[in-house]
């Protein structure tokens, strides 16, 4: 395996009863890369994202993070390998009882021995980083905006220095400006921390402004995987379709304007 490739997908399939979501799918996930991934509906997005992180079992195949397979970790490397990532869900997933600060100090706690007010300290770090100051720490998440919920759920996601952030549709329910924030949030933090960014997403404006590559999901497989310019003269018919039926004219005429 390549030295630039962190996570490398080969074979897989996932199934639920006779449902197969993944068949043979191969996909290689570049250091330091963003990664969008799109797809129709139900193709399977979320699944994939959620058998990388371990949250879904798959049927056949393998899942190698720098070179070695998720299967061969023992528990104890499983759980360091996962303190390493960052994960954004589809909802924000916040805690509604603890407020901004201690949703973001929750994965310090599980992970780290350290003192409260470092915990503090650095939760409060990564909430700048994030784009919040200290007016908000003390709020709890039903306080917040949708736009705030996301970046409290970005810091919290920021707090244990990941090498790989994963974002479920991280723009959805943000309104476009809300959603170009924070989309360039994104860029300038992957690029500021070197991270690596798995991207879901519907938005068409997000793979313009911020994606390296973008892989389509399609007939249970990636269909493509590509930067934009060459996706964009794939053939495959859902490709056509999505880059240039009425949405993507729309979003290529933002970007030239
Ligand atoms: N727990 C589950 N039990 C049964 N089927 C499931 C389960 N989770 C997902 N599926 C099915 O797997 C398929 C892929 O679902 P997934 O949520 O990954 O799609 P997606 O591409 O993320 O869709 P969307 O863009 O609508 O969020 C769907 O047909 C879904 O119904």
């Amino acid at each position: 395996m390549s030295a630039d490739i962190l996570i490398s997908i080969r074979g897989l399939r996932t199934a639920f009863g006779r449902h197969v979501v993944h068949d043979n799918l191969d996909l290689d996930i570049r250091r330091g890369e963003i990664l969008g991934l799109v797809g129709g509906s139900g193709t399977g997005k979320t699944v994939l994202m959620n058998a990388i992180l371990g949250l879904q079992n798959y049927a056949a195949g393998d899942i190698l993070f720098n070179g070695r397979h998720f299967s061969e970790l023992s528990a104890a490397e499983r759980r360091k390998v996962d303190s390493r990532w960052g994960v954004l869900f589809q909802n924000g997933a916040l805690f509604t009882s603890l407020t901004v600060l201690e949703n973001v100090m929750a994965p310090l706690r599980e992970h780290v021995d350290m003192s409260i007010p470092l915990m503090e300290e650095i939760a409060g770090m990564k909430l700048g980083l994030a784009g919040l100051d200290s007016s908000v720490f003390d709020r709890f998440p039903s306080e917040l905006s949708g736009g705030m919920r996301k970046r409290v759920a970005l810091a919290r996601a920021l707090a244990l220095d990941p090498d790989i952030l994963f974002l479920d549709e991280p723009t959805a329910g943000l309104d476009p400006i809300g959603a170009a924030a924070f989309d360039a949030l994104i860029l300038e933090l992957s690029r500021a921390l070197d991270l690596t960014v798995l991207m879901i997403t519907h938005d068409l404006d997000s793979l313009y402004a911020i994606c390296d590559r973008i892989a389509v999901l399609a007939d249970k497989r990636v269909a493509a995987v590509a930067p934009l310019e060459a996706l964009m003269r794939n053939p495959h018919p859902w490709i056509q379709e999505y880059f240039h039926g009425p949405r993507g004219r729309t979003a290529t005429a933002g970007k030239e304007n």
